[in-house]
């Protein structure tokens, strides 16, 4: 999906075309339910051409969400992309369309008639989440939490920077922020994180000058809550470490070295790319299978970092399509893969090392139990703690840090 997306992207030349596209795409997937809703209520039969259904989707998400665009000139626009791929459609499309406009406020009632005979099919259909992920959400924390959870990964986010502190400090990017328009704004829990609420960054100075990564507050979590730890620290392995987040935080306060792996080659590149923007010194970038025990690390760290591949539920703000394309089964799969890598991981730390191990996800299969079956069956490790990063109180991605100690050493 976002390889799909970059490619669409690079072909647009105005920042205005680049945005909407961005808008449209992740808008029709975070409303998809309820978009279809509408579509459905008026094409009785349905709409069975995927290409059609797909132009109705975004011409309706247009009529839905985008006041900004005139009703007519989504009509047009959706009844002359049509008449290119189908031109025997293009009354249908303009139909639906219209049928869509006239009815608005008949379908909105329709709708809200069905929070009153099955509240979960409603929240369904108005936040657009498959039932399987309101049933595992309210599972997992409760019903009440989930609303809330539901709600708020429907925003959209804020891009998000973290300042390089071995290039600049928060003083001095702010000010070129200010000269260069941008509006921010510098995050609570971590100062060194800024929200930009407008504009593209990474076109200017600042970014090839190497100022600032892309980093959501959530990710910077690991290396900020235990800054300590890692300043101590003298051997760091990063096992699934592109495109680099926390090996860059991690290289900013380290006094020794970070070996970041990864499995995917292209991944890699994006990595060393950064690591020359940003002008660090201290990785070494490997290309590495986490899954495969490598004898080669075998007691060599003070801190293994395992930010492992998880469903991503706590980013669905950025990859709404995440909704979309995962199951129980996804869930199972994952967590599976996660002890594998984390039963690998014990043998690199020395002893009295410190294992991180995190997620992007809100999925207690793959935090707390991945960490409790982790435990069980290596002895000589103990928990230090483990948090769970809600979105909805966070206001960023739902995320999940452990930390854990293998005994002995110090
Ligand atoms: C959650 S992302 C890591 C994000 C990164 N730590 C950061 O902060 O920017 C997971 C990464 O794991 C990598 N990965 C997946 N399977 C792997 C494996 N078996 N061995 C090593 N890396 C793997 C993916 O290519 C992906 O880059």
């Amino acid at each position: 999906m976002d390889s799909l997306m970059e490619k669409f992207h690079q072909k647009l030349k105005k920042e205005k075309d680049k945005a909407l596209f961005v808008e449209l795409v992740h808008g029709v997937l975070r409303y998809k339910s309820l978009i279809d809703y509408y579509i459905n209520f008026v094409a009785k039969k349905g709409v069975k051409d995927k290409r059609i259904l797909n132009i109705l989707r975004v011409a309706t998400y247009e009529l839905l969400f985008l006041e900004k665009i005139p009703e007519y000139a989504t009509v047009n626009e959706a009844c002359e992309i049509t008449s290119k791929i189908s031109p025997n459609l293009k009354a249908f499309v303009n139909a639906i369309l219209r049928n869509i406009i006239r009815n608005k406020n008949q379908i909105r009632e329709s709708l809200e008639k069905i929070k009153d005979v099955d509240y979960k099919s409603y929240i369904s259909i108005k936040l657009s989440y498959p039932r399987f992920l309101i049933d595992y959400f309210e599972e997992n924390y409760g019903f009440e939490k989930t609303l809330k959870i539901l709600e708020f990964l429907n925003t959209k986010p804020p891009q998000s920077i973290k300042i390089n502190t071995k290039k600049t400090d928060v003083k001095t990017l702010i000010q070129e922020l200010e000269k260069n328009g941008f509006e921010y704004e510098i995050n609570f829990y971590n100062q060194e994180v800024i929200y930009l609420l407008k504009g593209n960054i990474k076109e200017t100075e600042l970014y090839k000058k190497g100022y600032f990564y892309f980093q959501d507050l959530a990710s910077s979590l690991v290396v900020k809550l235990n800054k300590e730890d890692f300043e101590r620290a003298k051997k760091v392995l990063d096992l699934c470490a592109a495109p680099g987040g926390k090996t860059f935080n991690c290289a900013e306060v380290i006094d020794g070295f970070i070996v970041a792996c990864d499995i995917n080659e292209h991944k890699l590149d994006i990595l060393r790319e950064n690591i020359l923007r940003l002008g660090f010194n201290n990785i070494i970038v490997a290309k590495n299978d986490a899954e495969i025990f490598n004898p080669d690390f075998t007691e060599k760290f003070d801190i293994v970092i395992a930010d492992l591949p998880c469903t991503g539920f706590g980013a669905i703000r950025k990859k709404p399509d995440i909704k979309w394309n995962k199951s129980y089964q996804d869930i199972e799969n994952l967590h599976e893969l996660q002890v594998r890598i984390l039963d690998n991981s014990a043998g690199y730390l020395k002893r009295g090392g410190l294992l991180f191990y995190s997620t992007c996800t809100l999925s207690r299969r793959e935090n707390e139990e991945t960490v409790t079956e982790f435990l069980e069956k290596h002895k000589d490790f103990s928990l230090v703690s483990q948090t769970t990063i809600f979105p909805d109180e966070f206001k960023c991605d739902g995320f999940f840090i452990a930390k854990l100690r293998k005994e002995g050493g110090r």
